[in-house]
């Protein structure tokens, strides 16, 4: 048997996996790199207090100046207008200068000479970013990275070879990592919380939070129905509110719209979890029903027609009316598909409306 799950209503439900796939990996990925990097700065303030008690202060701030030109850097991209790239970018250097800083680690045993290596990074870093820069940018960030990190470095540093050893250029590629990590993090958020919105808003309708008809479509196609295989007894009713011009004339559009959405809120509370709601046009309704047998399926669209009849509406002036409905009714049965029978269900629903309205023409009484 065909298991329909249960769908929750008015939600993401149906939400496609590729649209939120690359964030949805990326966001966890983002939470390790943090943590380890969180990790790291915090095991270097303890080694460098226990290692260089004397120079704890001066470390620091070696540490945080070396950190300058990237965070400059930063923040330079950040102001750029094509942001599109940029989280690839940070990623990408991120992960570069931790693979770059372990291939020196273990290549070359005298860490004082590595300093050496880090303009070549800064050369390297300044490259890779040159197409979201102009070249005036460029130069300065250039020339004001190499200026705080050495000159500033070396004036305010005493022991030159201090620098060496601790290595301070780490830090700042950790502390860029960080801030960069927290932006694809942000990044990856946005565009997964984007495309779920900008996915609700194609397949429902905003009054009244139903589905549309593209909506409609694709829960049928995500739950297998109205194929060979489905066994489960499905009956599709289409709704429309009888005379419902007269209300827009009488009470005004507004009035309108709040019966539709009411209309809407009716008929879902007579709805089991597997049958589902559409808004098919105006003031007309798909409703697919599931409710475990053709007999129930029935049962429940005669139960809101009646429900129909006794609802009454209210205006903000006090105004109380009712509203009525007809319903073309159809089971769905194989060979037909989905198409025939709505089509079915649509003539049925004319014939209920020439009939006098407020009625349910069910196909297979006649
Ligand atoms: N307020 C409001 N009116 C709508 C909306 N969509 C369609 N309508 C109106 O709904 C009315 C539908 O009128 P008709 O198709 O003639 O049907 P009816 O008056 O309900 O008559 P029967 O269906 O024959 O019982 C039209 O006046 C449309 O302008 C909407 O979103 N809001």
């Amino acid at each position: 048997m065909n298991q329909v799950q249960p769908a929750a209503k008015n939600n993401h439900q149906g939400f496609p996996d590729y649209l939120g796939y690359q964030a949805e990996r990326l966001i966890p990925v983002a939470r390790i790199i943090l943590s380890l990097s969180l990790v790291y700065l915090i095991g270097f303030l303890f080694i460098d207090y226990f290692r260089y008690p004397a120079l704890f202060e001066q470390i620091l701030l070696l540490r945080v100046l070396a950190a300058l030109p990237l965070l400059l850097l930063l923040r330079l991209i950040h102001r750029q207008h094509n942001h599109r790239f940029i989280p690839l970018w940070f990623l990408s250097l991120g992960l570069l200068s931790f693979v770059f800083f372990l291939a020196l680690n273990l290549l070359v045993p005298e860490k004082k000479d590595i300093v050496v290596l880090v303009p070549v990074f800064y050369v390297l870093a300044v490259m890779a970013m040159a197409p979201l820069f102009t070249t005036g940018m460029l130069l300065v960030f250039f020339l004001v990275g190499f200026l705080i990190y050495y000159w500033c470095g070396y004036f305010f540093i005493a022991d030159h070879q201090l620098v060496g050893r601790v290595f301070p250029h780490m830090t700042a590629i950790i502390v860029f990592t960080v801030i960069s990590v927290i932006k694809i993090k942000q990044s990856a958020e946005e565009h997964y919380q984007l495309a779920k919105n900008l996915h609700w808003q194609s397949h429902h309708d905003p009054l009244t939070g139903a589905l549309n008809r593209t909506g409609m479509f694709a829960w049928l196609k995500e739950h297998g129905l109205f194929t060979s295989k489905t066994f489960e007894p499905v009956s599709l009713a289409m709704l429309d509110l009888d005379h419902f011009k007269r209300i827009n004339d009488e009470y005004g559009h507004d009035v309108g719209d709040l019966v539709i959405k009411q209309s809407a809120q009716l008929i879902e509370r007579n709805l089991s979890q597997s049958s589902r709601l559409a808004r098919f046009g105006g003031e007309e309704f798909l409703l697919v029903l599931l409710e475990g047998s053709d007999g129930e399926n029935l049962r429940c669209a005669n139960q809101i027609l009646q429900h129909f009849r006794e609802w009454l509406f209210k205006t903000e002036d006090g105004s109380v009316f009712g509203v009525t409905a007809s319903i073309g009714f159809v089971n769905h049965r194989q060979p037909n598909s989905f198409t025939e029978s709505l089509k079915e269900a649509d003539d049925l629903l004319y014939q209920a409306k020439a009939q006098g309205r407020d009625q349910l023409q069910d196909g297979h009484r006649r």
